[in-house]
């Protein structure tokens, strides 16, 4: 079969005119589909529409006009581009078919190579109208996520500046104005020095974000035992976890056979899920915070398990929660754009394996994720 094997419609009541024409498309390289009449035709183009119509003009019954406004006015119908073919030689008649929507007219008798320059032409059209609506739906999903983007951005970014911008003002108005050097207590310092780090951890996570998403995590892959990086994780993050009254529980099995992966973005990935327990269970806590992490080798893969009994995963977002920028309202938590776990899955499933969260938990939040073995690593 021919030119990309398109289908075209060919609807005539001479059967000559469709033998004739059927054949020499066919011929062409197109796939051919035929009615003598009308009605039979429109039932048959709504039930599957072809790629282009051919009509006849004067049939019994319903004509080609009749046919081509019913079938401009169907949705399913009225993007397939339909050409004339009729001995109507009439300006009027032409004019007539433009009018209903018709994209072509050829008279008979006609010369094939015109037919098929004619088809030709109106099959690239058709591709190039695709082709523009889907870069244009592209360029609409790109403007939404910039707003989104940018609205998350300016929402998240206005605090800390907002804080320090207050900070700043007090003690200049508080100073003596003939004073040209100002000392500061410490403690509005170090405010003042957090208020950056968090300025500067959102602005990272959003550029890095971005660059993943178009280059590729730059991963470098080695040989690992994950159940070391667990437990060498666990240990540096333990004094932390004291300060925050949290108890850490490893559940790591025995013999886990060793995976290909980047030990540092694994162990972001970790840092992350943790971060988002304490984050979305800060102090006061109506009970203490236990956080679990379970590492357990199941059908050729690794499964790491990060699971806390804290407030668990609104619902409402429960399926989104690995997306860009989406985030629970329930916790009020100005520390998020919503790219923690969507890091996660950046990292994650650019070594192969796949992140989720499960919801069946009876309470807390419980995200797990899976990388392949290395023997299954090519
Ligand atoms: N209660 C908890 N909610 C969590 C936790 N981790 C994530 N979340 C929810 O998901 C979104 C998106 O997370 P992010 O890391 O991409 O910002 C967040 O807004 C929360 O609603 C968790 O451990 N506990």
């Amino acid at each position: 079969m021919g030119p990309d094997c398109k289908t075209l419609f060919i609807v005539d009541d001479t059967p000559d005119n469709v033998r004739l024409l059927a054949n020499l498309l066919s011929a062409h390289g197109y796939r051919i589909r035929k009615a003598l009449n009308a009605n039979f035709a429109l039932k048959s183009i709504e039930q599957s529409p072809p790629d282009l119509i051919l009509l006849d003009v004067n049939m019994p019954t319903m004509n080609g006009y009749e046919m081509c406004a019913r079938l401009k006015s169907n949705p399913h119908t009225q993007e397939i581009p339909i050409i004339f073919i009729s001995a109507l030689d009439n300006v009027l008649d032409k004019v007539k078919a433009f009018n209903l929507g018709g994209a072509d007219y050829i008279t008979k008798p006609f010369q094939m190579e015109e037919v098929l320059a004619r088809i030709e032409h109106q099959l690239l059209l058709q591709q190039q109208k695709h082709q523009l609506r889907a870069e244009i739906q592209e360029r609409k999903r790109a403007e939404q996520s910039l707003e989104v983007s940018l609205r998350v951005v300016s929402h998240d970014l206005r605090n800390p500046v907002l804080g320090l911008s207050m900070v700043l003002n007090n003690c200049l108005k508080r100073a003596d104005p003939d004073q040209t050097e100002l000392s500061l207590p410490r403690q509005t310092l170090e405010q003042m020095a957090r208020s950056c780090e968090r300025q500067l951890a959102l602005i990272n996570s959003l550029v890095e974000s971005q660059h993943w998403e178009q280059q590729g995590v730059p991963l470098v892959l080695r040989r690992l035992d994950l159940g070391t990086l667990v437990r060498d994780f666990a240990e540096e993050w333990s004094l932390g976890l004291g300060e925050q009254e949290v108890t850490l529980n490893l559940n790591l099995g025995e013999n886990l056979p060793a995976i290909m992966g980047d030990a540092n973005f694994i162990w972001r990935v970790l840092e992350n899920l943790l971060a988002n327990s304490l984050k979305y269970n800060p102090l006061p806590r109506p009970q203490p915070l236990s956080i679990t992490i379970t590492v357990t080798a199941i059908d050729q893969t690794l499964t790491c398990r990060v699971k806390d009994n804290g407030v668990g995963v609104d619902l409402a977002i429960a399926d989104r929660v690995f997306e860009r920028y989406q985030r629970g309202d329930r916790e009020n938590n100005p520390l998020g754009l919503g790219l923690g776990l969507y890091v996660c899955k950046l990292i994650v499933e650019a070594h192969g394996g796949q992140i989720g969260l499960n919801t069946a938990v009876s309470r807390g939040a419980e995200i797990y994720f899976t990388l392949p073995l290395e023997k299954d690593c090519a």
